[in-house]
């Protein structure tokens, strides 16, 4: 049976982080994940996740300012980047979230990305997974990451045993899905997936991407991040979790 992580920056945005974890306990979900948890104290966001026996798969460095979209990469703003890091940290260690995603930012230059990137390596708490991710083009022009090949050759750049990939399948499947291709060769560089429909990013029930064919090829042994944009209540989005889940 597959497993999935409710992705909280999307689904049940209605409510408090806390009663978001609830809601995805109720609807069958393994696992949450969230983008920006920082106005919930993590202490309640813990308390929710022991109340349902949930585990938190991930979580994401601050933005930065409007239209930042992360820091690490933005030449001159290291103290910010690394107080977001640090601040990250944080609250994954007090909520036992597994893995941080380090949001690179717009506009980026490498020699800033990559000495952010080895500031957050040296400084993760042992056992915690960073994440960089690749965002497609149309989605947010400008990101440092654009492409999976990018992300493939900053890993392999920095070489640090806790810097992984998140493969995000919405993504990939907008502007690269030939990388669909290679999931064999990219999976010992994967830490956490992702999916949505492509191209609209709703439920994965429909699109350019059939995840009936495609999870099964991914293999993937953990919960699968559920990060799509439902068109209604969450709750009347879900046809799709048990037909996945048996696939
Ligand atoms: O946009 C995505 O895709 C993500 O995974 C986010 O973490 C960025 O906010
Ligand atoms: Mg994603």
């Amino acid at each position: 049976m597959r497993e999935f992580s409710a992705n909280l920056g999307f689904l049940w945005t209605d409510r408090p982080l806390p009663d978001a974890i609830r809601a995805a306990k109720a609807a069958g979900f393994a696992a949450v994940e969230c983008h920006f948890p920082y106005d919930t104290p993590a202490a309640e966001t813990r308390a929710a996740l022991l109340e349902t026996g949930l585990r938190m798969m991930t979580l994401n460095t601050r933005p930065g300012g409007t239209g930042d979209f992360g820091l690490l990469a933005l030449k001159d703003r290291e103290a910010e980047a690394r107080a977001a890091i640090d601040e990250a940290f944080a609250y994954a260690l007090a909520t036992d979230t597994r893995a941080v995603h380090l949001m690179a930012g717009k506009h980026g230059d490498d020699a800033t990305y990559h000495a952010n990137l080895a500031y957050a390596c040296d400084s993760a708490p042992p056992g915690m997974t960073l994440l960089i991710e690749a965002i497609n083009r149309w989605h947010v022009p400008d990101y440092h990451l654009n492409t999976t090949a990018q992300a493939v050759d900053t890993l392999k750049t920095l070489n640090r045993p806790n810097l992984k990939l998140m493969f995000d399948c919405y993504h990939v499947g907008r502007t690269e899905p030939e990388v669909f291709n290679d999931v064999d060769t990219l999976r010992p560089l994967i830490g956490h997936i992702q999916i949505a429909a492509v191209p609209d990013r709703s439920a994965p029930d429909h699109g350019s991407v059939d995840y009936v064919t495609l999870l099964p090829r991914l293999n993937w042994p953990g919960p699968i991040g559920a990060e799509y944009k439902p068109n209604g209540p969450t709750d009347a989005s879900l046809d799709w979790l048990p037909r996945l889940s048996a696939c």
